[in-house]
Parts: C-alpha cells; sequence; structure tokens
C-alpha cells in the first residue's frame, strides 16, 4: 500500500518569478523511508510542505496536480487536519518545543492532552516512548535547558506518541555533533521497526545510504533522480546534482579513476567490507 501519492505537483510560492516545485510526482510505500536528497534551494522543505498541507493552504501561490496522504487529497482538507496523519519534525528543535511544559514529560503529555485521552492511557503511552527514546533520563528537566542533540530527541520521542503512521522529518541533525546524530538515527531505526513511513531530508549521505529505501535527489524544483541507495549513489550522474557521496561511495569510484578495479561500487561501509573480503578471496 502507499502512504503518499503525489501527483505531477508544480507549486509556485505568491512572490515567486518561477515554481519552486516543478511536475513532481512521488511515491512512498508504506513502511518505508524516503530519504530527500539535494542542493540547498532544491526545493526539498517546501515539497515537506505540500506533503502536509501547509503548501498552498498556509503559504497560499499557485499549486497544480496532487497530494494523497493514506488516499487523501491534502489540499481538500482543512489546515491541522493533516497533522492527524502526518507528524513532523523541524530542523530546529527549539522552535518544536510547546514552550508551556515545564518538564520533559509534559511536554511529552502535551499533545495527547489536547487530544482529550484519558490521563492513565497518556501516562502509559509516554513512559513506553520514553523508554524506547531513551529520553526518561530527561524526564523532569525543562525542555529549553536540554542541549540541541537532547532537545531533538525529545522533539522525535513528542511526535512519535502522538502515533500518526507517517512522519516528514526536515533535517533533523544539521545542527547535531556526530554522536547526538546517531542517537537520532536510533530513534529513526525504531521508527522504521515500528512500520512507520517516513520523509527524511537530510545531507548525512552514510546515514542515508544505510536507513533508506528510497533515495529521491532534487535539483532546482525537479526529481532528477530516484531509487535504492545504490541505484543512486553508485550512479556517476548522482555527482552533477551537487551531491554529496557517502565516503566509502567516493573512495571505491577515486579507486576505480586510479585504474583499480572493483566488481561493486560499495554504498555502505559494510558492502565495502564485503567487496574487498572477496576481492582478497579472488
Ligand atoms: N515562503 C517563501 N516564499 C517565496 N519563496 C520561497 C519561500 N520559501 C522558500 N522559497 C524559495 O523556494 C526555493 C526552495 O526552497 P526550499 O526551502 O524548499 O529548498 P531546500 O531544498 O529545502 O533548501 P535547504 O537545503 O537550504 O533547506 C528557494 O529558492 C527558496 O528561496
Amino acid at each position: 500500500m502507499d502512504s503518499i501519492v503525489i501527483k505531477d505537483l508544480t507549486y509556485q510560492y505568491p512572490t515567486a518569478e518561477v515554481p519552486t516545485l516543478k511536475n513532481v510526482s512521488l511515491t512512498v510505500k508504506k513502511g518505508e523511508l524516503c530519504a530527500i536528497v539535494g542542493a540547498n534551494g532544491s526545493g526539498k522543505t517546501t515539497l515537506c510542505n505540500a506533503i502536509r498541507g501547509f503548501v498552498p493552504i498556509f503559504y497560499k501561490g499557485d499549486i497544480s496536480g496532487e497530494v494523497l496522504v493514506n488516499g487523501k487529497n491534502v489540499q481538500e482538507e482543512e489546515l491541522g487536519t493533516t497533522a492527524m496523519d502526518v507528524g513532523f519534525v523541524f530542523q530546529n528543535p527549539f522552535t518544536q518545543i510547546s514552550g508551556v511544559a515545564p518538564t520533559v514529560f509534559d511536554e511529552l503529555a502535551y499533545g495527547l492532552c489536547n487530544m482529550g485521552i484519558e490521563p492513565d492511557e497518556i501516562r502509559k503511552r509516554v513512559e513506553e516512548i520514553m523508554k524506547l527514546t531513551k529520553t526518561e533520563e530527561f524526564r523532569d528537566r525543562d525542555p529549553y535547558q536540554l542541549s540541541g542533540g537532547q532537545q531533538q530527541r525529545v522533539a522525535l520521542a513528542a511526535v512519535l506518541v502522538m502515533g500518526q503512521d507517517i512522519f516528514v522529518i526536515d533535517e533533523p541533525t544539521s545542527q547535531l555533533d556526530p554522536q547526538s546524530t546517531d542517537d537520532i538515527f536510533e530513534i529513526i531505526k525504531l521508527m522504521k521497526s515500528m512500520g512507520k513511513t517516513i520523509v527524511l531530508v537530510e545531507h548525512k549521505m552514510e546515514q542515508v545510504a544505510e536507513y533508506a529505501d528510497q533515495v529521491v535527489v532534487m535539483d532546482e524544483g525537479r526529481i532528477v533522480m530516484e531509487g535504492t541507495p545504490k541505484e543512486v549513489f553508485a550512479n556517476p550522474k548522482c555527482r552533477e546534482y551537487h551531491t554529496r557521496l557517502p565516503q566509502c561511495t567516493q573512495i571505491a569510484l577515486e579507486l576505480q579513476e586510479q585504474g583499480i578495479d572493483l566488481d561493486s561500487i560499495p554504498v555502505t561501509v559494510d558492502e565495502m567490507i564485503q567487496m574487498l573480503q572477496e576481492k582478497r578471496k579472488n
């Protein structure tokens, strides 16, 4: 089953002279992680905003084509209704925090309280998600006094607790150090294991190669490449779109350019190890 279906979407902001999204078509299957990559300004965030219905309902502007989320046309929904189906995580966790909850526990409970869920059920769901996301250690702390990485973990836990099936996560690790980035990807891995559908904008290609089922490369508002991480990153065309490659892919391509014969181009460290082991055997 498909969670998100985008059909020939063209969108222009009211103040822009040209469309920001041009004839974008994309299908994300239920339970899969679709990574959107591409240069700054290529339209990744605008595409995310189209999935959650903010484009055009909030931003206005001209739109043609369709965005279906769980079979519903988001342009026909009222602003905010799509949030019942799609959980959204922003680049800056500071903007995600409600500002009304004195502790991390209350922050996680806040959205559920607004939905009118029974207190016992709220407590149960919050405890469970805090355990799964390893945010228990912050439970009594003020969300604003956490580090950026800790805040981002809380932001992910706060959307996960709401129970939607689809998450749109826009550059969650852009301000984080390597350890905090790994912590965020542990939660993304957890979301995948729970069968969630994820659209992730991310510039860290090692993690994209490891976790994505589908990679979409955007350039100047168009989808210019699409496929599995291997299909996209091992294709030399990828380099034309200002997209950095996973480090091991980069090394393999450079070895090949130096005349070293490789049987395949790896996109993850595991694949690279396997390839070198097989080469040693032959
Ligand atoms: N509210 C707006 N009004 C007019 N133009 C906008 C608006 N928001 C974004 N744009 C323009 O749309 C284009 C795509 O922006 P968008 O933020 O979607 O790109 P992006 O790929 O997410 O970039 P980044 O990697 O820098 O976050 C840019 O040229 C940007 O200036």
